[in-house]
């Protein structure tokens, strides 16, 4: 067991609330036993779509309606039936350094995948304009794993790109976008685009819990005849009592409440953080990617390589990642980067963690 954890891969389950979930999802089992007893709209219930479809209005400027809404247990199952609609020739830009697991997933249904390398605004317009890239999947609330947010001018440029070509698409992962701090909330690229280019895609698996499994995709119209079309044989992916709560756990406010709750207590665990490593590390690291989500990055002026300080901070009993992870090329830089999470630590064991991470880095 670790002593403490840096991991990037947990949300705080125990600020998860129980109670009121618990009781949508009693009323869900009363009141809905009908919806139980059969199957359900392949892209999930309509009422619950149509709940979602106003959420994502009101939180992030999506402009949808429940029709276009796809529900899904995960992320990767809802790229693995996108991809199976979109021309077989599509080649997939993934991010570099990106969420691997979408290029393996892609990889694994035999699609043609290529990284876009990023700059400091998210995926680089003149590497992907030099590229074969026709659908690029991009995180840009907040970058996985960098924690770029890409500006407004970076997402026109992307969506001019993509309407250049109408076999051009751009996936927006929205992943991480629910827990903003010192900067104001970008709108979403699909918000910006008036030329049904933009697949979004969003998950509860932070906000909420990932093991509830129901994430969602909202398709542009032209591709939803598509989805019509060739997947109508689907059976939804994701749990009816967990679309059932979830919808009444929005449609009461709980779901609001929640991420206010969690973007205080998130904020201030995250100041507590930086100012400890700052004072522990001094002038020797950067921290980058800290304005949202649940993580940031920190590099370190240390000759040791983060493979090493890796094992150094396994030994020593602290879970921590490192960023080569994320890279599809191998990725050797002078200075190694850390994804350092924020969500499970808590503030009694935040300064033990921080001087076993310097015992791994200089120790
Ligand atoms: C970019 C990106 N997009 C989507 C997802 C989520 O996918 P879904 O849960 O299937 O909808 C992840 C999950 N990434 C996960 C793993 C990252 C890694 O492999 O190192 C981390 O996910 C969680 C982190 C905290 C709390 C809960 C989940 C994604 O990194």
């Amino acid at each position: 067991e670790h002593i403490a954890s840096f991991s990037h891969m947990s949300a705080d389950h125990a600020s998860f609330p129980l109670d009121s979930w618990l009781k949508c999802e009693q009323q869900a089992l009363k009141a809905e036993r009908k919806q139980l007893e059969n199957y359900v709209h392949p892209q999930g219930l309509y009422t619950v779509r149509q709940t979602l479809a106003r959420f994502l209005r009101l939180t992030r400027g999506v402009k949808c309606r429940p029709e276009q809404i796809v529900l899904g247990s995960g992320t990767q199952q809802l790229l693995r039936q996108l991809s199976s609609i979109m021309n077989p020739d599509t080649t997939y830009g993934i991010e570099e350094p990106g969420y691997q697991r979408l290029r393996h997933l892609l990889e694994s249904e035999g699609r043609s995948v290529a990284y876009v390398p990023l700059d400091d605004q998210g995926v680089s317009m003149s590497y992907l304009e030099k590229s074969r890239v026709s659908a690029v999947i991009t995180t840009p609330s907040h970058q996985f794993p960098t924690g770029i947010i890409m500006p407004i001018s970076r997402r026109i440029e992307l969506l001019n790109w993509a309407v250049t070509n109408e076999n051009r698409y751009i996936i927006e992962d929205d992943y991480d976008s629910e827990f903003i701090y010192d900067a104001d909330a970008v709108p979403s690229l699909q918000s910006l685009d008036g030329s049904n280019r933009v697949i979004y895609t969003g998950t509860f698996s932070k906000s909420l819990l990932p093991g509830l499994r129901i994430s969602y995709m909202v398709l542009p119209v032209p591709l939803l005849e598509k989805y019509r079309d060739k997947l109508a044989f689907l059976m939804s992916s994701c749990s009816t009592l967990t679309q059932l709560t979830l919808q009444r756990f929005i449609e009461t406010g709980e779901y609001q409440k929640h991420i206010k709750k969690m973007t205080k207590l998130y904020r201030v665990r995250r100041e507590r953080l930086i100012e400890e490593l700052e004072k522990a590390f001094e002038r020797t690291i950067e921290i980058t990617g800290a304005n949202s989500g649940l993580h940031f990055v920190v590099t370190v002026k240390s000759e040791r390589g983060e493979r090493e300080i890796l094992e150094r901070a396994k030994a020593l009993g602290l879970e921590v990642y490192g960023t080569s992870r994320f890279y599809q090329q191998v990725y050797t830089s002078t200075h190694p980067s850390l994804v350092i999470g924020f969500a499970r630590l808590s503030e009694e064991q935040m300064e033990e963690a921080v001087t076993t991470l310097k015992e791994a880095v200089y120790g």
